[in-house]
């Protein structure tokens, strides 16, 4: 886990995500064409070399490993690259957690991309949605970032593809550990819930800055 401070304005943030979101957005579109798509082998063909010309023309100018997670001296942080809420990853459904008082929420559509078994939703990825829910809830509670010690998770029933909602809630803390209940619901219901440990590392890159910004909020 590693923090940068980026000294941008909210409207920088703004005018950023206003031209990434709608190519994150195009490209979701393009996973979810190239895994249902039936037109004919020469029309994929075509796809592949158009696609990989975008692809060399956005390499030209990129950054060196992850996205990393920026955030601004107001604390706002873009994890853009985050698996699971990356604003700038396609990959990402992406969930949008709002935070209140030690309890997080989330609802995402998971549509093929996410699937495991024939229309239902592929456990991992329940996993990854349960541990970054987590992972936010016990962090935004105390404002210092957390990793997942233990996640363990229970498949009560398949999950169906389509809406699906997540709930977490912290439950307890002792010392540098908080304790959090994830469930997660199809449009029938809980289909799966997990119990998480969480831990606050002692030290991570980043770490001076991030509670310098916190010392600086009112
Ligand atoms: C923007 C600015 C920032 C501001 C912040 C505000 C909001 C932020 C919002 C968002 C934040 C980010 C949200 C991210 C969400 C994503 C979550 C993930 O995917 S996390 C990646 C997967 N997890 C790992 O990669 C961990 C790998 N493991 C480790 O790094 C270490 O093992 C770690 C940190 C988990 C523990 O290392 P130690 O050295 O601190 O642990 P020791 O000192 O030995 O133990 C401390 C206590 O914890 C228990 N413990 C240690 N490891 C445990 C474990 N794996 N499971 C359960 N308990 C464990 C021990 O038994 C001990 O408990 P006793 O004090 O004795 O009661």
């Amino acid at each position: 886990m590693e923090f940068r401070l980026e000294d941008i304005d909210p409207d920088e943030i703004e005018r950023r995500l206003a031209v990434v979101e709608p190519l994150t957005d195009s490209v979701r579109g393009l996973i979810d064409a190239v895994i249902r798509s039936e037109v004919d082998d020469a029309v994929l063909d075509r796809a592949r070399a158009r696609i990989d010309e975008i692809t060399a023309e956005l390499r030209v100018h990129q950054k060196p490993g992850g996205y990393g997670t920026p955030f601004t001296r107001d604390l706002r942080g873009m994890p853009w690259g985050n698996a699971a809420t990356g604003l700038r990853n396609p990959i990402a459904p992406p969930l949008r957690p709002e935070h209140g008082a030690g309890v997080s929420t989330g609802s995402v559509h998971l549509g093929a991309a996410y699937e495991g078994p024939g229309g239902l939703v592929h456990g991992g990825v329940l996993a990854l949605l349960m541990d970054q829910l987590v992972g936010e809830c016990a962090s935004t509670i105390v404002n210092m970032p957390h990793f997942t010690g233990t996640l363990t998770v229970r498949y009560l029933r398949p999950t169906k593809l389509g809406r699906v909602d997540l709930r977490a809630e912290v439950t307890g803390t002792q010392d540098r550990k908080t304790f959090v209940h994830v469930e997660v619901r199809d449009r029938e219901g809980v289909t799966a819930d997990g119990e998480a440990i969480m831990i606050r590392p002692k030290d991570f890159p980043g770490r001076d800055e991030v509670l310098a910004a916190i010392a600086r909020t009112p």
